[in-house]
């Protein structure tokens, strides 16, 4: 990457390429395009499923953002560039005109951190291009969340930028405090009516369901609320074991119109509202109706209860007319206040709502909703059921997310509230969303579903079918806290076990007396070694890993490896070889969530 010249002013110009799975890749390219404003330099934005490689050939300097999903996995809609860019028949030098970087999103939690980002990052180079700035690597864990590696990361980049396209003479490099111009202008549309319009779930195919049950199916006493739900549809629908349904959520209508109200727009409340779009380099929630309200927006499409990310502050600087709240802020956005910001908004999970409520002289114009606001995102649930037994249903088993931290309310999950308020007869529009787990064509392939806590939701669908369809060479080991509190389908696997078509474990951690040790399912399958090695090694069964603990999967592949290494004679380093053999022959597949 060569310097360019203040005469080259049409150069300055970059494409951001994100590959998302639920929308942060997305407003990372558009905080990356904020920044880049700054230095006068355009951004164009790309959705990475629109992007071929004979695109790439045209460009000069692009930024990629990248998610990595699914243990590993790069977000669906990266999947056919990057199919195309393993093409051996690609030449060495086919990007050699082309500048790069890359910043990865991800979770340290996970084993394979950034997998995605990497894995292109390499390709990228292997094929000629150069690595303009080192590559970025995001962490949900870091304590001021994405933030956290964001920025500096984007700082560096911007310092790049600066040195190979020079700012051109007479432009300074903007500060980060400066307002930048709303995403959108809102009009009155009296004349209109409004459409109040679902937010639609992108590029899946969706049904609306009506809810049959909606069932707590732990005792009001205990620590978890887990729900079995039951949707069902008025048409067939198809999906398999390990696909997942996603959820829109609705915020409450009082709680839409308090907030409304603390904000000063109740009086707007329903008025028809229609928008242009002011900035070419930001993106707003996809399928807004044309014609819409406040509380359209805030019911289906804008969220409330997040927890702010940083810029949100920003904007609250902009619009206080108070002195106190204005240095309050101030202290917030310095590089001294970090510790305090994240001692008043992280550690505690303080709501965008809970802000509004302390700073109360903020005056939001109304052009700025696209940006202070975060989208309301759909959330994503593995389908407890097959369509085998239970056509046109879904069923689906959720923990309801609340817990609490130093502030006096609990903190509620933004679509776990909406589902745990769902009354029988509600309409509710679900989307259907292709899993990673795959189950073996041969009914005598037996197989190993390992699914702890909520993580038993995909092996309930595993279990349902094969055994719908005849195929008895099925475990299951389970993991939870009680035999009589939180043992999921328990009468189900009871059954199958006395009909001889399932070998079914279960470890009750906390039913032990006091004192003794607790024990998980690893633990189980390390006692099982002989059953294990019979299912997996001699007779080449596939298996499934399923759950909400980050740090599981890793634990219990450690322990399969443990009984491969008692079991076969093979040494230790061999039978973990073995098991990452396996993982590489599709017959190992996790389905896990943080
Ligand atoms: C089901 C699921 C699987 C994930 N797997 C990984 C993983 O294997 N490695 C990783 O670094 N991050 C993983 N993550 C974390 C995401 O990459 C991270 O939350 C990111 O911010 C999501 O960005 P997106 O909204 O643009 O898709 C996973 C997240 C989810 C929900």
């Amino acid at each position: 990457m060569s310097n360019h010249g203040s005469d080259q002013d049409d150069t300055r110009e970059l494409l951001i390429i994100y590959a998302t799975e639920t929308g942060n890749a997305q407003d990372t390219a558009d905080y990356i395009a904020r920044q880049c404003r700054r230095i006068h330099i355009r951004c164009r934005i790309s959705n990475i499923e629109d992007i071929t490689v004979t695109d790439l050939l045209y460009e000069t300097v692009v930024v990629f953002v990248i998610s990595t999903t699914g243990s590993g996995v790069e977000p669906r809609s990266m999947t056919p560039l990057w199919t195309s860019l393993l093409r051996s028949n690609l030449p060495k030098d086919t990007f050699e005109d082309l500048s790069f970087t890359v910043f990865g999103l991800g979770d340290t939690a996970y084993e394979k951190f950034c997998w995605a980002a990497k894995k292109l990052s390499r390709r990228m180079q292997s094929l000629g291009a150069t690595e303009f700035v080192e590559r970025g690597e995001g962490d949900d864990q870091h304590q001021l969340g994405l933030d956290g590696t964001l920025r500096p990361w984007t700082e560096s980049l911007v310092t790049r930028l600066v040195d190979v396209f020079p700012l051109p003479e007479g432009l300074q490099i903007e500060p980060n405090s400066r307002l930048p111009p709303p995403r959108v202008s809102l009009k009155s549309a009296d004349d209109q009516k409004a459409d109040d319009q679902e937010a639609r779930i992108l590029g899946l195919p969706y049904y609306q369901a009506t809810v049959k049950a909606n069932r707590r199916t732990t005792p009001p006493e205990w620590y978890q609320d887990v729900r079995q739900i039951e949707l069902g549809f008025n048409e067939d629908i198809m999906y398999e074991p390990g696909d997942v349904a996603v959820i829109h959520p609705i915020t409450q209508a009082t709680e839409v119109e308090q907030f409304l109200v603390s904000l000063d727009w109740g009086e707007n409340l329903d008025n028809p509202l229609e928008f242009k779009k002011n900035v070419y380099d930001q993106s707003i929630p996809p399928h807004i109706p044309k014609v819409t309200t406040l509380r359209c927006l805030f019911s289906r499409f804008l969220d409330f209860n997040a927890v702010p990310r940083r810029a949100f502050f920003q904007f609250l600087r902009h619009f206080t007319t108070d002195e106190l709240e204005r240095e309050k802020l101030d202290d917030f956005l310095s590089v001294e206040g970090a510790d305090e910001l994240y001692e008043y908004c992280y550690r505690v999970r303080r709501t965008i709502q809970e802000v509004l409520q302390e700073f109360r002289s903020v005056k939001i114009p109304m052009d700025y909703i696209f940006d202070v606001f975060p989208p309301l995102r759909p959330r994503e649930f593995s389908i407890a059921s097959s369509v085998t037994k239970h056509p046109r249903e879904i069923q689906l088993c959720i923990a309801i997310v609340r817990y609490r931290t130093k502030l006096k309310l609990p903190r509620k999950g933004v679509c776990t509230s909406y589902i745990s308020a769902l009354q029988q007869g509600d309409a509710v529009q679900v989307g259907i969303k292709k899993g990673f787990i795959k189950l073996p064509t041969n009914l005598h392939t037996p197989v190993l579903c390992i699914g702890p806590g909520t993580g038993i939701a995909p092996m309930r669908a595993v279990m349902e079918k094969r055994i719908a369809l005849g195929a008895y060479a099925n475990s299951l080991y389970f993991g939870c806290r009680s035999s009589q509190k939180d043992h999921h389908y328990g009468s189900e696997w009871k059954e199958y076990s006395s009909q001889q078509k399932l070998h079914y474990r279960v470890a009750f951690s906390r039913d032990q007396p006091e004192g003794e040790k607790r024990i998980y399912v690893q633990d189980l399958i390390m006692e099982d070694a002989e059953h294990i090695w019979n299912v997996i090694g001699l007779h080449k069964g596939w298996v499934y890993i399923s759950g909400s603990s980050n740090k599981m999967p890793s634990a219990v592949k450690e322990a399969i490896a443990r009984a491969v290494e008692i079991r076969s004679g093979l040494s230790a380093d061999a039978a973990q070889k073995y098991v990452r053999d396996m993982v590489l022959e599709g017959r190992l597949m996790e389905e896990c969530w943080g």
